[in-house]
Order: structure tokens, then sequence, then C-alpha cells
């Protein structure tokens, strides 16, 4: 009977349950969105109830639609979209708020407080993260202060804190477990990624109970098993866990130091792998923990880039240039070059390196003859800017130059951004066959654990390539059009 891994990506507008074989391939997928809440200008929520429901819908759909039985399965990995914060009490395992998800600014009051406090550096220091509204330690915070009675409940030890990952497997283990893996625990504010354990002094700032966390784990071993009803009768061990960007740098079997992915999904993460060692950025970019896996944890420095593909469904929903985000490709190429213009997607501030939450977007070097075609073009240009923003801070603050860049999410398909992504960067990118390496990676992560692969060394070789884009501008037009962009962006923060 053959066997397969099944992959649980539950990402930021959507679940998906994918089935990969030994080979790493795509069995089958399934995917359903969900209702995005915006109760307030810049707060942004999910139902964490819905978001379980989908992803139980998603199990039986990707069963049904590849004619696989439970029993075929060897394990499950989960992947999450990271930060997003899920409080539930642990007698009725019903979330006391909505799950307040990354991108929501509703926590922006309570960092100033603490900035002004002084406390950036400590936070900084220990967790390799900043004050910024993105990350869950805020956000726990902010459930605990605004739901009646919440933080008398937690002080007694009756509720619980998630990232999704953590909620995902409590519900599927009937409340039996409730862990995180290193990864998901690196991004909450709350963990120290030096030691290795949640930091009693940060959950003292923020007041938060410790009974509240899960227990961290490494990203590959068996964590517990589906309970039954959930899998018409079988059980099922979850044997992988990574939050998204992590998983994807698995995917990507980016596993050397120096290896870097980006992922060209709503926002750009960029990743790159500095093995053992954790990098403190000078520059903007986040420490974070890559995985854990054979009793050690690696690290990685991260570049997030709060507006990539979401600017070109902004040029489709809000000004309608485009019908459909493919679109943008042959439109852009229509032109040779965007005469000029440049887009700063700045819609909800600016992430690495400029971290400035008050900047607005802004359209620059307009004339008379411009085109929709050239603001086309300049909001593709836009991504590959962002990206080589964070690239060069990765390079100044590693001392290790970049040799190649693996791509993925839904905007690599679009050639004309990966060939100006190489021409900006100066090196190949390189599009591999999977797109979809986020589930990869964690199909891998719990693969490794059930013995469904053996070795990271059959991963990388199990990774191919699709197409490479190698640099073809001259040095010249490519400093010019880049500094045009850092003007721009410099114009857009003095906006305010
Ligand atoms: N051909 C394309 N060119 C440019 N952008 C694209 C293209 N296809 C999809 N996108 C963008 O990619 C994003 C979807 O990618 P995906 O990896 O599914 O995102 P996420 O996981 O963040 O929801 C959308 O924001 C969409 O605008
Ligand atoms: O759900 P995605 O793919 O947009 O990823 C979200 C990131 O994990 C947020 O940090």
């Amino acid at each position: 009977m053959e066997k397969f891994m099944m992959a649980l990506d539950q990402g930021t507008t959507s679940s998906r349950a994918i089935l990969f074989d030994r080979n790493g391939e795509i069995v089958e997928i399934a995917q359903r969105e969900f209702e995005q809440f915006f109760p307030q200008s810049g707060w942004v929520e999910h139902d964490a109830n819905e978001i379980w429901t989908s992803i139980t819908a998603c199990m039986a759909e990707v069963l049904r639609k590849a004619d696989v039985q439970p029993k075929q399965i060897t394990g499950i990995g989960i992947t999450n979209q990271r930060e997003t914060t899920v409080v539930w009490d642990k007698h009725t395992h019903k979330p006391i708020h909505k799950a307040v998800v990354w991108q929501s600014r509703q926590t922006a009051s309570i960092c100033k407080e603490l900035i002004d406090h002084g406390y950036q550096e400590t936070f900084h220091e220990k967790t390799g993260l900043l004050l910024d509204p993105y990350f869950s330690g805020t956000k726990v915070k902010w459930i605990l202060d605004h739901v009646d009675g919440a933080r008398e409940k937690a002080e007694r030890g009756d509720l619980l804190f998630g990232t999704i990952d953590t909620w995902l497997i409590y519900k599927l283990t009937g409340g039996k477990v409730h862990v995180t893996d290193y990864s998901n625990a690196s991004r909450t504010l709350l963990f120290n990624i030096h030691e290795l354990e949640w930091d009693d002094q940060l959950l003292n700032i923020l007041d938060i109970p410790k009974t509240m966390l899960p227990e961290v784990r490494s990203s590959s071993e068996i964590y517990g098993e589906t309970i039954d009803y959930h899998f018409f009768g079988h059980n099922i061990p979850i044997s992988g866990v990574a939050g998204d960007q992590h998983a994807a740098l698995f995917g990507q079997a980016c596993f050397d130091e120096g290896m870097v992915k980006n992922t060209y999904g709503t926002g750009c993460f960029v990743l790159m792998n500095t093995g053992e060692k954790a990098v403190r950025s000078k520059n903007g970019l986040l420490t974070t923990i890559a995985w854990g896996i054979d009793g050690k944890v690696e690290y990685a420095l991260e570049g997030s880039v709060f507006v990539a593909g979401s600017a070109i469904q902004w040029l489709r929903d809000g000004l309608r240039m485009i019908k459909s985000a493919p679109q943008s490709e042959s439109y852009a190429t229509r032109v040779t070059s965007a005469d000029g213009v440049y887009l700063v997607p700045a819609f909800v501030g600016l992430g690495t390196p400029y971290w400035d939450s008050d900047a607005r977007g802004a359209m620059f070097g307009l004339t008379r003859a411009t085109q929709k075609e050239h603001v086309i073009r300049a909001t593709l240009e836009a991504l590959a800017y962002q990206t080589k923003d964070v690239v060069d801070a990765m390079v100044q603050d590693s001392s290790i130059d970049l040799k190649a860049l693996r791509v993925d999410g839904g905007a690599v398909k679009n050639n004309f951004l990966m060939q100006f992504q190489s021409d900006m960067l100066e090196v190949p990118v390189e599009r591999p066959v999977v797109n979809e390496t986020t589930a990869l990676g964690a199909a891998y992560l719990a693969g490794l654990a059930v013995g469904f692969w053996e070795s990271k060394d059959q991963i990388r070789k199990q990774w191919k390539i699709d197409q490479t884009f190698k640099p073809a501008m001259n040095s010249q037009e490519r400093d010019e059009l880049y500094k045009g962009w850092k003007k721009a962006v410099e114009a857009t923060r003095v906006f305010k």
C-alpha cells in the first residue's frame, strides 16, 4: 500500500492540506479560504475556530480527491502563519477572543510604552526581535488586558496561549498536547533564543503567566497523535512543525550556512541560514531560530517585507489596472522601463530594514507620458527593490556573500519579476519545480521523524530547479535604478 505524508499549511488568507509522495512531489491539494476581520483601522483578526474547521475540511477533502485512506498517511507536518495569537480556555477548548493576526497593529501603543521605558535592547538581545506589534508577546498582553476576567483566569491557570501550530495540535489531539516548536517560539517575543527557554524577565515585563505557555520542542519529532474521530478511526502521528518561512527554508534545502530563500506571497520573507550562530543584526534584520532538529538548533537572519504580492492585488482590486495578478507581467513587458516611475508600497508602514510603521505608500517620477504599463512595472520592480534592501543588509550583517537566491511563493511565476530580481541582486535566481515549498518543508520535517525520508542529504538531492534567471543588466543601469529607489524611499519617509 502506497504511503504519503500530509502537510497542513495554515496561511494568512487560506488553509491547505497537501499530500506528498516519497519523491517530495505533490499528489493532491485541498484549499479553503476563511474570513478576515478588520474591527478597526490597522487591526486584523481571524476566528480560530474557523481556522480549525477549514483545516479539518481540507484534510478530509484532500484524502477524498486523492482516493487515499487515513491509514496510508505516515505522518502529519504542520506549518503556519507565524506570530498570530490564540488564547483559549483549557476546560472548554474555546478561544476567549478572536486570533490577533501578525499584521495587526492593535498593540502599537503597548510597544511604544515599552520602548519609552527603555526595554527595546532587552527584548532585542534575548529574542532577536524588535518591539513591534508584529510579534505575539504584546498580542497576548492585549487579550489579557481587554477581555473581561481574562487576567484572573490566566493567573488561576485556566487559559492557554498558542500560535496557530499550537492551536491546531491541541485540537487535533483532543486537548492532550500543548506544544510548539523552536521556530514558532522564536517569533513570540517571549522566548530566549540563546538559552532556549521562555524568559521570566520578559514574561514579567509583559505580565503574562508562564502557565499559559506551551512546551517548546524540536521541529521534527512525534508530538502526539490525531484522535481517531478526526481521522475516520485512525490515529496519525503529528511529527513535524515549523513556522511557514522556516519551513520554506527547509523545503528549499537551504541547509548550509549562507544559503538564502525568498518567499514572494502577500509579503516577502527573506531568510538566510546562519548555522549554529545567532547573528545579531545592526541593520534591522531579525535573528530567529530556523529550526531545531537532531538535538540542536540552527539560526537564520530574516528580513520581512510587509507588502509584496498584496501590491499586485492592489493594482487589481484598488486601481483596477489589471484583471488578474499574472496579467501584471504582460503589461510590464509592453514597455522597456518604468520610465523613471517608482512606487513605494508602504501601505502598512515599512518593515526591514526601515521599521517605520508611520510611513505610507507613494508614487514618484510621474510625467504626462506616464502610462499604466509604467505604474504596473514600477510596482513589480518595487518587490525586487525591497528584496535587495533586505539582502544588502543581510550580506553586511553576516559578512557572507550571496551566491544565489532560491525563490518560492505565488509571485515567482512572474518571469519579468524574477529576471529583474536577478539583475538587481547580480546573482542567479533559482526557481524550483515544487512551488509549495512551505508545505514541502513541513512534510520533510515530519517525514524525517517517522523514517519516511532518511536524511537531509536525500532531501537536498530531491530539490530540483525549474528555471534559473541570470543577471543580464549592465552595472551602471542597475546602480542608477537602485539609487532612484533609495531616493523614493527617503522621500516617502519624509512625507508622513
Ligand atoms: N504572476 C504573478 N505576478 C505577480 N504576482 C503574483 C502572480 N501570481 C500571484 N501573485 C501574487 O502572489 C500572492 C499569492 O501568493 P501566495 O504564495 O499564495 O501568498 P500567501 O501565502 O501570502 O497568501 C498574491 O498577493 C498575488 O498578488
Ligand atoms: O501566511 P503568509 O504566507 O502570508 O506568512 C505570514 C508570515 O508567517 C508572517 O510572519
